[in-house]
């Protein structure tokens, strides 16, 4: 317990699934977190839940470059940043003919440009050090039917993770990257995929049968090796990658 004790911690999209899962288990090490999402109701909700060292930003990933209020609050709140975790994504699947220039689009602006353009905007308040982590996908490594634009998304951020621990290293910031298999959370519903109930089942049941574990993975399967990352139990770990997959990509 308390492996983040007086640390402030940032994570994109954490109103669900593995942000929030990630935002109690910091909670639960001792951590301040900032969870970011786009809907205020949402994040008043969440952060209510959370409890007093949690709170909400709006601030859409796919226009990160407008920062302005985030810094502002950052500046008049807390001293520092420790811990960044660059969650906030979107899956959309769907075959090569499905994938139209506004899904490309969107992809990229929340996947990797906003990622970027957070990391860009936070770093500053990195002051005494840390550690960031970026939350890709297995589909950065797979071949996988009706992924191409996600997966192209994912490699990318793993590519930007091993450049820029080499280039943020100088300043005793670490950045590493988390590779999650399939794990269930509401990014699994049919809407956010892009496809039918039907297709999402299919898939799904197609899913478990490639999974030598036999299951989809938790979030908090996931936040237990982004603590790993975030806490000083990693110290000695850059630019690396931890897929954790229930063994699919083997
Ligand atoms: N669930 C999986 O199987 C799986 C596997 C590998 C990687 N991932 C990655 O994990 C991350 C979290 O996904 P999840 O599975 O917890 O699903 P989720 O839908 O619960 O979480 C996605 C979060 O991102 C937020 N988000 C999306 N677009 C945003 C935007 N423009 N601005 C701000 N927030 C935005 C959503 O509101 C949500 O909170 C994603 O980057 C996803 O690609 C998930």
């Amino acid at each position: 317990m308390n492996r983040l004790q007086d640390k402030v911690a940032f994570i994109t999209g954490g109103s669900s699934g593995i942000g929030l899962a990630t935002a109690k288990e910091f909670l639960a090490q001792g951590a301040t977190v900032i969870i970011t999402g786009r809907n205020q109701e949402t994040l008043d909700r969440v952060t209510t839940d959370l409890g007093d060292r949690a709170f909400g930003l709006v601030w859409d990933a796919s226009d990160s470059t407008d920062a302005a209020e985030v810094t502002g609050f950052i500046e008049s709140n807390f001293p520092a940043i420790d811990v960044i975790f660059i969650n906030a994504g979107v899956a959309k699947f769907g075959t090569f003919e499905q994938m139209t220039p506004e899904i490309f689009d969107e992809s990229i602006r929340t996947n990797v440009k906003g990622a970027y353009f957070t990391i860009q905007a936070l770093v500053p308040f990195m002051n005494r050090g840390g550690s960031i982590v970026l939350n890709t996908s297995i589909n950065a490594h797979i071949g996988a039917p009706g992924a191409s634009v996600y997966a192209a998304t994912k490699a990318a951020l793993l590519s930007m993770a091993r450049n820029l621990s080499v280039e943020l290293i100088e300043r005793n910031i670490r950045v590493n990257a988390v590779s999650p298999g399939p794990i269930f959370t509401p990014l699994h519903t049919a809407a956010k995929l892009g496809l039918s109930e039907k297709e999402v089942e299919d898939m799904n049941q197609g899913i478990i049968e490639k999974i030598p574990l036999h299951r989809f993975g938790r979030p908090e399967e996931i936040a237990k090796v982004v603590l790993f990352f975030a806490s000083d139990d990693s110290s000695f770990v850059v630019g690396a990658e931890l897929i954790v997959d229930g063994g699919m990509t083997l």
